[in-house]
Formats: structure tokens, C-alpha cells, sequence
């Protein structure tokens, strides 16, 4: 059985993408699974990580303001599918998967114009680009989101929720607290700004580092790349009351397995995460993003009392009342907590392989 998968750009494309090649390499050991991105994205780093194989493809988005660049970007993406081409008849690949991002649209293309099967995976509630220009070149699209007919066919669609990598709700605590240095007796806080980091929490956090110390908190601070070398000197002074600054968290399994309560930006993955963990969350869903799609994830879950949401433009004033007094009410997580569980599909990534597999006859 050999496998490319494709696309990448954040977190939110990449992690599901790793939950897919684990969910099949547990069920054909001897898989060959290749990865295809983009260089000079996260992929390029992630995936090797994860343990598999990429190959790189130069090519970036469109720029939405007007530049040269853009005048290159026809002879990228050509260059980028023949590229794609080379990789798929070198390789030779029963299937392929999407999962949204630059990477996936070349080789997609590339893939179904060789008649190769081909399966999308959408995390989010509206349709990313790439995913929207070429579903009607795969058998089959995974959805996470009800309504996807007005932007996918609907015959192709398969509603499965998004795939989570399996380690992430087996943290345990006692492990989580030794590995982060973290005190067994006092409530610990997760600020997550998703994959790339979130700079109105970053900016909230700051502010509310000495209430947190005097509440007795103590924080797992997520950064993202760009802001830790200002949020590690912020956070330094605080480092002795166990509240901790953090570029990127390799082991999230853990950071979830620690706290009491997440702050979080409402990226698809992130929310899909929280669910499956139970972890009574607030939701700061990023305004920068296509579509406000994010308030859309947030909302599916406070509109269920699953989780609280907290406006972007709030945050400033409201954000740290609101996880303080949530902080300080058991009872209150608790709720949540039963709630968010509610919403978990932690057989998404078993239903989207056994799609993948229908596409491959002697699979
Ligand atoms: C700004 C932006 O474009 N955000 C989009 C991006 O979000 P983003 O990349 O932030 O993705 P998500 O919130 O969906 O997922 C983040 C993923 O990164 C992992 N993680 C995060 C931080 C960390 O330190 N370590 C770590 O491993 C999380 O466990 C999770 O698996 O893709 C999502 C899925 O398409 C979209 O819904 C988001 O709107």
C-alpha cells in the first residue's frame, strides 16, 4: 500500500494529515506513506518529526496586494505540478490525500489527471480554497462540519469529524506535571494561540502575568515562533511561580493532561482537540481568518454550553476575568467539561481511512 499526502501551510492542515498516516500505518505496518508540502512551511519540519518522509515544492499563495511576485505565481504552480507529476510516477501511489494548504492543489492535480484516487480532507466549516477548486477531481471529500453541499458535491461528501493524532488524550497527569516542573497542589492554566501563535492572547497574557502569580496560578504559555522572544523576557520574572512562555509544544498530549482550563484560539483542530480531551475551554476565535470561520467553530460549541467564547476585540478588558472566575469554579469546569465531551468524534480518523480505502481496490 503506498500513500502521498499532501498539502500543509499550519498546524491545523499538518496534524490531521500525521493522525491519517499513523491511523494507516497501524493497519498496513509495511505502508509507504510519502508526504508532500511546501518549502519553507511548518510541514517541512513537522513531518519528520512525526517520523515520515517529505519532499518540498516551491510554492507559495497568491499575495492579496499587488506585487511582482504574483506575476511569477502561474510559472510556480506549473513548475510546482510538473514537479508533483515527477514525485507521482516515481512513487507511484495507490491514493492520495489532500489536506488543504498550497502543496495539495499540485498534487492533486497531478494525481488525478493520472487517474490516481484521490480523498480531501476539510477540517473547517467553510471550504479552503484549493479544497473548493478541486473537489471535483476526487471520489471523496471528509468533512468535519455540517451544510459542506453548498461549497463541495454532495454525493462525495462523507461526514466524519477531523482526524486528532490518538496520543493526544492519553497524557497522563501525573507524567504531564513532571515533565512541565509543575506543582500537583495549584491550578494550572493552557493558553493556546494555535500553531502559529495568537497575538491578542499574547498581549492579554502579558498584562495578566502578576494576577495569575497572585492567584496562585501557574501557566503553560504557547507563544508561537514569532512572539516568544518577547513573551520569554515577559514571562522570565514569573518563571520561579511555575509560569511558563513556550514557542511551540511538541508534546501537546501532555500540555492537555496538565490543565484545568484551556484558553484557546478556535482553529478547527484546536477545537477538535478540546473536545476529545473534555477540557473546559474559552475560546478567542482568531478574526483574521477566511470567512470568520473560526467564530463558526467557536459558537458550534458555546451555543451547546460546551465552551465559553470570548471575542477578539474583548480580550483585552474580558479574557482574564472570565478564566479567573472559571479558574476558581470546579464546579463550573465540570459542566463544561461533560459538555465538550459531548461533541468528540473520536472515530473521525478511522471512518475518513476506511473512505480512503474503498478507493483502493486490492488495498
Ligand atoms: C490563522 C490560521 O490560519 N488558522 C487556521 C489554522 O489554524 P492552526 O494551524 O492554528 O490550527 P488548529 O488550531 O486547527 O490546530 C493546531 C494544531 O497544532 C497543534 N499544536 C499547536 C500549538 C503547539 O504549540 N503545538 C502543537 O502541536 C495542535 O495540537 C493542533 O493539532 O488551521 C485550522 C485548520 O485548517 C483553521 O481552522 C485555522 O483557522
Amino acid at each position: 500500500m503506498k500513500l502521498i499526502i499532501s498539502g500543509g501551510g499550519t498546524g491545523g492542515h499538518i496534524f490531521p494529515a500525521v493522525a491519517i498516516a499513523n491511523e494507516v500505518r497501524r493497519r498496513f505496518p509495511d505502508a509507504e506513506i510519502l508526504f508532500v508540502g511546501a518549502n519553507g512551511r511548518m510541514e517541512m519540519t513537522r513531518i519528520p518529526e512525526a517520523g515520515y518522509e517529505i519532499i518540498g515544492l516551491d510554492i507559495a499563495g497568491l499575495q492579496r496586494s499587488l506585487t511582482p511576485k504574483n506575476l511569477l505565481f502561474p510559472i510556480k504552480v506549473m513548475r510546482a505540478v510538473r514537479k508533483a507529476g515527477k514525485i507521482i510516477e516515481k512513487f507511484r501511489p495507490d491514493a492520495v490525500v489532500g489536506v488543504g494548504g498550497y502543496a495539495s492543489a499540485p498534487v492533486l492535480l497531478a494525481a488525478t489527471s493520472r487517474g490516481i484516487p484521490a480523498l480531501i480532507q476539510e477540517q473547517n466549516s467553510y471550504a479552503g480554497l484549493v479544497n473548493k477548486l478541486l473537489a471535483k477531481r476526487v471520489q471523496r471529500i471528509c468533512v468535519a462540519y455540517e451544510g459542506m453541499e453548498k461549497f463541495f458535491p454532495s454525493n462525495r461528501l462523507t461526514l466524519t469529524g477531523n482526524p486528532v493524532r490518538t496520543e493526544i488524550a492519553s497524557g497522563q497527569r501525573a507524567e504531564a506535571l513532571a515533565f512541565f516542573g509543575l506543582d500537583a497542589a495549584r491550578p494550572v492554566l493552557l493558553v493556546i494561540g494555535g500553531s502559529l501563535g495568537a497575538r491578542t492572547l499574547n498581549q492579554a497574557t502579558a498584562t495578566a502575568l502578576p494576577r495569575l502569580q497572585e492567584a496562585g496560578v501557574q501557566l503553560l504559555w504557547q507563544t508561537g515562533k514569532l512572539y516568544f522572544p518577547e513573551a520569554g523576557k515577559q514571562a522570565a520574572p514569573f518563571a520561579a511561580a511555575g509560569l511558563q512562555a513556550l514557542e511551540f509544544i511538541r508534546r501537546m498530549d501532555l500540555a492537555y493532561a496538565a490543565a484545568d482550563v484551556v484558553v484557546s484560539r478556535a482553529g478547527a483542530l484546536s477545537v477538535s482537540e478540546l473536545c476529545l480531551t473534555g477540557k473546559p475551554s474559552i475560546l478567542v476565535p482568531s478574526p483574521n481568518v477566511a470567512e470568520d470561520h473560526q467564530t463558526k467553530n467557536a459558537l458550534a460549541l458555546s451555543t451547546q454550553d460546551a465552551a465559553l467564547l470570548v471575542r477578539d476585540a474583548e480580550a483585552a478588558a474580558t479574557l482574564y476575568d472570565e478564566t479567573l472566575a472559571l479558574l476558581q469554579n470546579p464546579a463550573r469546569q465540570q459542566q463544561l467539561s461533560t459538555n465538550i465531551l459531548q461533541l468528540a468524534r473520536p472515530q473521525a480518523t478511522a471512518t475518513i481511512v476506511d473512505e480512503l480505502l474503498k478507493l483502493i481496490p486490492n488495498a
